[in-house]
């Protein structure tokens, strides 16, 4: 095994990942480096989810290698995975999986009730974020009495509370409407500038994608391109894909 480059909080090399013998990654190699937006894009089936997963922790490639800065997370045992997503990691999927016992403010601080901080920094924590998503008005309600576009807005403040290394979001605004997306995406790219928090967001939609700093397109689980907006060629990327064979 050989250590990722040092400027590099995620990398990884050579992934491979069948679900029940189903290919869904076939030999993905990719370095992203800290505070870095990237987009990975690609038609629905193409492996943007299975990849998350798998640089995040949740899945474990079959095949390949992924690291964060300089810690294996292909070799990591279980328990050791999990803490490493709790207290470094944040995920927004496409459906806000909340508490529904719980009020929106409570599903925001969880990540930090789960730490051990207390009641009140967690509540003014998540408070700070529930209103910078323009919510604020609403953190005292359950999930069920929420609009699912307020449930989503929920879920990524949740993602933003522990100001987290890496922010995995697979389709974060596909239950919003268009009004509701460019809000929740720009919180969201701005929070992670301003607080230097990479972020992976897979999206099939092309107006998502210009929020990156770069796009890294999937197509049936391999690497297609990787551009940047200002169209310089992604030498970096080239050569973690260059390792992978
Ligand atoms: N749990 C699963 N069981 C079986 N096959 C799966 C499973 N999850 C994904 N797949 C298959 O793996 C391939 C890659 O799926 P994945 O969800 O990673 O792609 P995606 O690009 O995220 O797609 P989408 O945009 O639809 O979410 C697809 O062929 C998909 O059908």
């Amino acid at each position: 095994m050989v250590a990722p480059p040092d400027n590099d909080v995620l990398w990884a090399r050579s992934l491979h990942y069948s679900h029940s013998g189903s290919p869904a990654l076939t030999g993905v190699s990719l370095g992203v480096r800290e505070g870095e937006i990237l987009a990975v894009s690609g038609p629905r089936g193409s492996g943007k989810t299975t990849l998350l997963r798998c640089l995040s922790g949740r899945l474990v490639p079959q095949q390949g290698e992924v690291w964060f800065n300089s810690t294996p997370v292909h070799t990591m045992p279980a328990a050791l995975r999990e803490r490493l997503r709790r207290d470094r990691f944040g995920w927004v999927g496409p459906e806000p999986a909340l508490v529904p016992e719980l009020k929106a403010w409570e599903n925001a601080a969880l990540p930090l009730l789960l730490h051990g901080a207390s009641h009140r920094a967690a509540k003014k924590a998540a408070m700070e974020w529930l209103e910078r998503l323009d919510i604020g008005m609403i953190a005292r309600k359950r999930p069920a009495a929420l609009l699912q576009s307020q449930r989503q807005r929920v879920a990524v403040a949740r993602a933003l509370v522990t100001t987290p290394s890496v922010i995995f979001a697979d389709e974060p605004t596909a239950p919003l409407h268009r009004t509701d997306r460019a809000q929740v995406l720009r919180t969201l790219t701005t929070a992670a500038r301003s607080h230097r928090i990479t972020v992976l967001l897979a999206t099939h939609d092309a107006e998502v994608a210009t929020l990156a700093d770069r796009t890294l397109t999937l197509l049936d689980g391999r690497r297609v391109n990787s551009v940047q907006p200002d169209g310089a060629d992604d030498a970096e990327g080239r050569a973690a894909c260059s390792l992978s064979v």
